[in-house]
């Protein structure tokens, strides 16, 4: 008798048993911690790195009380007994303090950004101002209707002396920098970079600027790895496209094990005899991860090599970008000294809907955001789902995360939108 056997033609039957996605980040937490070394950077050079100290206010920003405008600075108080006409008797320009306190119904011209003069605490700006000479003196005639103190920026109302601005960790942005600058800070302790070696596997990969053979695919993984690993300040080396023979795959990765922090490998994750990487990765070192109940990047693999870190990527494009953005960003965020940095979550209703969605894994659609006729944004959904479709990746701003419980998804309903 023949003997029948349940096909196995859907690659997911078996998500039940499979890691979860949060019991994948789970592990990767507990097991990362920062290897980068430091070093100390001019400030101009900091863009992008991972801050290695705390930055602490040591003064008030801003340093003065000062005007946020071109106009005539006076006391309050004399406003009314003046009857509004006040005696010119300084100007001050910014970077000129005066250290002289005005006079009873004085006014100094002022300009933005210059320091208050002594006894001085409201500035009316010059275009609501009148001047006025009388027996060759000036005077200023203020309006009335001002409250006191405006016009006026106090010394500390950015930062106050004292403050904590930035903690170590924080993957310094622009605007980090500017608050940097403004504590007079000239240079900044950061983490070194992680030196990162990227591999591409499969006999069918050649590099873009061969020739392309029948049956061969250029190695698109490559630069979407690179990019992305550049965006957390990244030290690359190309290990280049290896064919699928074991001996080649495991001499390259065991000699690259030595000099890289991290081993970020593209194909030859899944099951075939053909996929070395897994094979490699168990004999040389070991696995803490392999096969999540996830879709797409079901065949990710997390372990080390002696003290290298392994992330071993699908082959598929949308897999290797969607592994990256779940698991290899964080854990590089990690290792080089920052936090666990999971992408972003924000929920919008779906401009699609899925009648049916297998329970017990989590869904990755590409994400497009639109808005609909009401004005509301909405995430549409790329229409393919197959993980070698780069077109699904480049119009997509995101990904749709749709949870292991749902089983299908309403038009209209709220789903997890996770930002590129
Ligand atoms: N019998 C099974 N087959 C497959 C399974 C499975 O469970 N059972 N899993 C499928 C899933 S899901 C994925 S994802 C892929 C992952 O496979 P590998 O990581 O082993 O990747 P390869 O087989 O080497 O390649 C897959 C696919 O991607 C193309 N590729 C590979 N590298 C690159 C590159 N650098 N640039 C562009 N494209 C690349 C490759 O040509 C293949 O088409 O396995 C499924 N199969
Ligand atoms: O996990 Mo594979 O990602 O779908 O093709």
């Amino acid at each position: 008798m023949v003997e029948t056997r349940t096909l196995l033609d859907d690659c997911f039957l078996h998500d039940k048993e499979r890691l979860r996605h949060h019991e994948a980040l789970r592990i990767l937490k507990e097991r990362m911690s920062c290897i980068a070394g430091t070093q100390t950077v001019a400030l101009h050079e900091a863009h992008g790195r991972t801050l290695a100290e705390g930055i602490i206010a040591d003064r008030n920003i801003p340093q003065n009380d000062n005007s946020a405008v071109d106009g005539y600075a006076f006391r309050f108080s004399d406003h009314d007994a003046a009857g509004g006409f006040f005696r010119l008797e300084q100007r001050i320009a910014a970077g000129h303090p005066s250290e002289k306190t005005l006079g009873p119904w004085g006014a100094a011209r002022i300009f933005t950004g210059a320091a208050m003069p002594p006894g001085a605490d409201t500035i009316a700006m010059q275009e609501d101002c009148e001047l006025h000479d009388q027996d060759g003196k000036a005077f200023v005639i203020v309006p009335t209707g001002l409250k006191a103190g405006a016009n006026r920026r106090r010394a500390g109302e950015d930062v106050t002396k004292g403050t904590a601005l930035l903690s170590p960790g924080k993957h310094l942005r622009p605007q980090d920098l500017a608050a940097i600058a403004s504590t007079g800070k000239a240079s900044v302790l950061v983490h070194e970079k992680l030196r990162i070696g990227i591999v591409s596997t499969g006999d069918e990969i050649r590099r873009p600027g061969s020739d392309l053979g029948s049956g061969n695919v250029y190695d698109s993984n490559h630069f979407l790895l690179r990019a992305l690993s550049e965006t957390m300040e990244a030290q690359i080396e190309d290990l280049g496209v290896l064919p699928d023979q074991a001996d080649v795959i495991e001499r390259t990765l065991q000699a690259a094990s030595q000099r890289c922090d991290v081993l970020l490998t593209t194909g030859g994750a899944s099951r075939g005899e053909e996929d070395h990487v897994l094979a490699t990765l168990d004999k040389l070192g070991s696995r803490h991860m392999w096969q999540l109940a996830i879709k797409p990047g079901r065949p990710m693999m997390f372990g080390q090599i002696g003290s290298c870190v392994f992330l071993g990527l699908p082959g598929n494009p949308v897999a290797a970008m969607v592994c990256f953005v779940l698991y290899a960003k964080p854990v590089l965020s990690v290792l080089g000294g920052g936090p666990f940095l999971e992408p972003r979550r924000f929920q919008v209703p779906a401009d699609f809907s899925v009648a049916r969605k297998k329970p017990d894994r989590r869904e990755f659609y590409r994400g497009i955001l639109a808005t609909d006729e009401t004005g509301r944004t909405v995430a549409r959904k790329f229409e393919r789902d197959g993980s070698g479709l780069i077109t699904g990746l480049r119009e997509a701003d995101g990904l749709i995360e749709i949870p292991e419980e749902a089983t299908s998804v309403e038009h209209g309903s709220l789903v997890d939108f996770l930002p590129f």
